[in-house]
């Protein structure tokens, strides 16, 4: 079932957590909302949900407007963080809860439990109470209760947060394995990019009660729409320069800006994989020191001083490569950018670019 918000408002004590969002997610999709912490991912969900009205806006289920119905009459499935399973009640009591509040017949629950049961590999506890479960096993309960009643949506906020890195790992391919099989129109909350990366369709990153931008996570990260996007998908080296034309400068260096026009100071993003060290200079390079290496597994951070560049710089090289080129910390090289983003500087960005120290 596909959902709909349109021009959603929400202030709590005259404090504005949600500006005028919109958006549409078609039936089927799987979208992560993304987003720092306090940005109001949970408060969207929680207004998809019903559990939270809001000040102003829309909320459409399948084409249908819900905003006046309560969470019990939209139908979804919720699953949060802290998994609020009964405690006084078994694996399959639990599954079973809300179609016995539903009032449906011992027969229709009986089946219905052991399905849920097996969908997510939980068929051998179903007699073990909350407390004989671990975090990854009480979360699966928790999303097999949630989709007991056959929900059209489910909505899961920060569901993996209180697991450890490993289970979380874990869990996170298994919903996308689960999403596939059934095709539950789903939206999940996470501050984890690599989360939102792995699992997802599509991601939704806010900012500030805001939305940034919604795009694959290969679009998100291949093309950013905003600084903010950039600086929050990974690590990335930032240039102060100026632009003018389409074309844009940082000291010697000039890389093509289409659309730039008049001239107006700009930064300029590369990300550390996108910058190649050399030996001698090339076109388009600069000159920088090698103040440390570290190793990464499979490639290396090259941490240089080039302080006509901003002072510190960070590369990310093949291990391979590193070592072909032979490098250790002191070494006079030149690096050279193969891709670059350019965005104009606004105050708003270059408070927040001083303020972290770029
Ligand atoms: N019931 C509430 N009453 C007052 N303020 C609230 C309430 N719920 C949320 N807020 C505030 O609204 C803002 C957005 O909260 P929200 O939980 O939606 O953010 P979030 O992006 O999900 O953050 P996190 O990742 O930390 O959970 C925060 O400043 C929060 O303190």
């Amino acid at each position: 079932m596909s959902i709909s918000v349109r021009g959603l408002r929400k202030a709590f004590d005259d404090h504005p957590v949600l500006h005028d969002v919109s958006l549409e997610i078609p039936d089927g999709e799987l979208v992560a909302l993304l987003g720092p912490s306090g940005c109001g991912k949970t408060t969207l969900l929680r207004i998809i949900a019903g559990l939270e009205h809001p000040d102003a806006g829309e909320v459409h289920h399948g084409g249908e407007d819900v905003s006046a119905r309560s969470a019990r009459e939209r139908n979804v499935g919720v699953v949060f963080q802290h998994y609020a399973l009964f405690r006084h009640m078994t694996v399959a009591e639990n599954v079973a809860f809300a179609l016995k509040v539903r009032k449906r017949p011992r027969a229709e629950i009986t089946p219905r439990v052991d399905e849920l049961l097996s969908l997510v590999q939980l068929d051998g506890l179903r007699s073990r109470y909350p407390h004989q479960l671990s975090g990854g096993q009480r979360q699966r309960v928790a999303l097999a209760r949630a989709l007991a009643t056959s929900p059209e949506i489910l909505l899961l906020d920060e569901p993996f947060g209180a697991l450890d890195a490993r289970v979380r790992q874990e869990l996170r391919r298994w919903l996308r394995r689960l999403h596939d099989e059934l095709h539950v129109t789903s939206v999940f909350v996470t501050h984890d990019q690599e989360e939102a990366f792995e699992v997802s369709d599509r991601i939704v990153l806010m900012n500030a009660g805001r939305i940034e931008q919604v795009g694959t996570p290969a679009q998100v990260f291949e093309e950013p729409a905003s600084p903010f996007v950039m600086r929050f998908l990974g690590a990335v080296n930032v240039f102060q320069g100026h632009v003018e034309g389409d074309r844009a400068f940082v000291n010697e260096l000039e890389f093509a800006a289409p659309g730039a026009g008049q001239r107006t100071r700009a930064h300029v993003y590369v990300r550390p994989h996108e910058l190649d060290v050399h030996r001698a200079p090339v076109p388009g390079s600069f000159a920088a020191r090698i103040e440390r290496l570290v190793p990464l597994g499979a490639a290396v951070r090259v941490e240089l001083a080039a302080p006509r560049f901003g002072g510190a710089v960070e590369v990310e090289l093949d291990f391979r490569k590193s070592e072909a080129l032979g490098l250790a910390p002191g070494d006079a090289v030149h690096v050279s950018p193969r891709r670059v983003r350019v965005f104009p500087a606004h105050e708003r960005e270059q408070d927040s670019l001083t303020a972290s120290g770029l």
